[in-house]
């Protein structure tokens, strides 16, 4: 008899983009080590997951659960709700932020902490667990995970401890409060760091000041760790990370000890994809 085909959805409902991605179950579970499929909408255009949904059920069959986080709106997240019951007729499963979660303790408010920053420290600290198996495991070992999205958060693990990190403004927000609160200054969209120390033009000294806000934060962050415990990792995600990870490995590139930087192209589905597997889904 043909076993019929069932898969399980995550999503990853962000500030300004919606991130999903497709887990296959077969007769011996649910399959993470290959996600057949992944898709991302823009917020404004979230009326074409219906569209998604039913492509997924034609290509996949049967959704066997959705699981998701939201950081987005509350009228959001119950339209992605009613499209996966008129698809499905299944409810979409609503992750919150933990106390602990595979063998990671969380310090930080648990009412208060953004669930997307939760399930990315997740997604990284799997990357990392799996590094450290390899070599030798122990509580000086730290890392930053770094997600340059909407807003940028900074935020540190030491060993089996998620301590807590920084919220600023992501990169577009930091060039729009520029544009909207001033009477003179341009709407940039690039982020390209002049070679002068000292920039001479506007567009330049926007581009420049905000990649150094940015590298800035998180060098900040890695000093501290460092007095504290040691060099980090850096797990570093997001749209805006390429120019801000070039400035960050410029200001070590004189340095014996250079972090290392590890990029992560959607860290909050790793750390879904990790918790769901291990409530043994099945
Ligand atoms: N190619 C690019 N070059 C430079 N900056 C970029 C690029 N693409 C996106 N960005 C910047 O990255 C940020 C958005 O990153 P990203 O698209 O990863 O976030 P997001 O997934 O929408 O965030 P969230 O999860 O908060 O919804 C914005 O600050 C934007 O200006
Ligand atoms: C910081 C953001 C906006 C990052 O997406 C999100 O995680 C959030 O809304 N957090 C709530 C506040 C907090 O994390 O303390």
């Amino acid at each position: 008899m043909q076993q019929s085909k069932a898969f399980v959805l995550l999503i990853d409902s962000g500030n300004s983009r919606i991130k999903c991605r497709v887990l296959r179950v077969t007769v011996q579970g649910l399959d993470t080590e290959n996600y057949v499929d992944e898709f991302v909408l823009n917020n404004d255009q979230y009326h074409l997951f219906e569209r998604e949904l039913k492509k997924l059920q034609r290509v996949f069959g049967r959704a066997l659960g959705i699981f998701a986080i939201s950081v987005a709106s509350l009228s959001l997240r119950t339209n992605l709700d009613e499209m996966c019951i008129k698809v499905f007729n299944r409810s979409i499963e609503w992750l919150r932020v933990e106390k602990s979660s595979l063998y990671l303790n969380n310090h930080y408010d648990v009412q208060q902490l953004g669930v997307d920053r939760w399930y990315g420290v997740l997604g990284a600290y799997q990357h990392y667990s799996s590094m450290y198996q390899q070599m030798v495991a122990n509580d000086k070992t730290a890392f930053l995970y770094i997600s340059f999205g909407t807003a940028t958060t900074i935020d540190a693990v030491v060993g089996n401890d998620y301590l807590g990190g920084v919220i600023l403004p992501g990169v577009r927000l930091m060039q729009k409060s520029l544009y909207h609160g001033t009477a003179q200054l341009p709407d940039v969209h690039d982020l390209v760091i002049s070679k002068d120390i000292f920039p001479r033009n506007t567009q330049e000294a926007i581009e420049t000041g905000i990649v150094r806000a940015q590298a800035g934060a998180v060098l900040r962050q890695i000093q501290t760790i460092q007095q504290f415990h040691c060099l980090p990792l850096l797990y570093i995600s997001g749209g805006a990370r390429n120019s801000v990870i070039t400035e960050i490995q410029s200001v070590f590139s004189n340095q014996a000890d250079i972090p290392k930087v590890i990029e992560l192209e959607a860290p909050v589905l790793d750390g879904l994809m990790a918790y769901i597997a291990s409530r043994n889904f099945s």
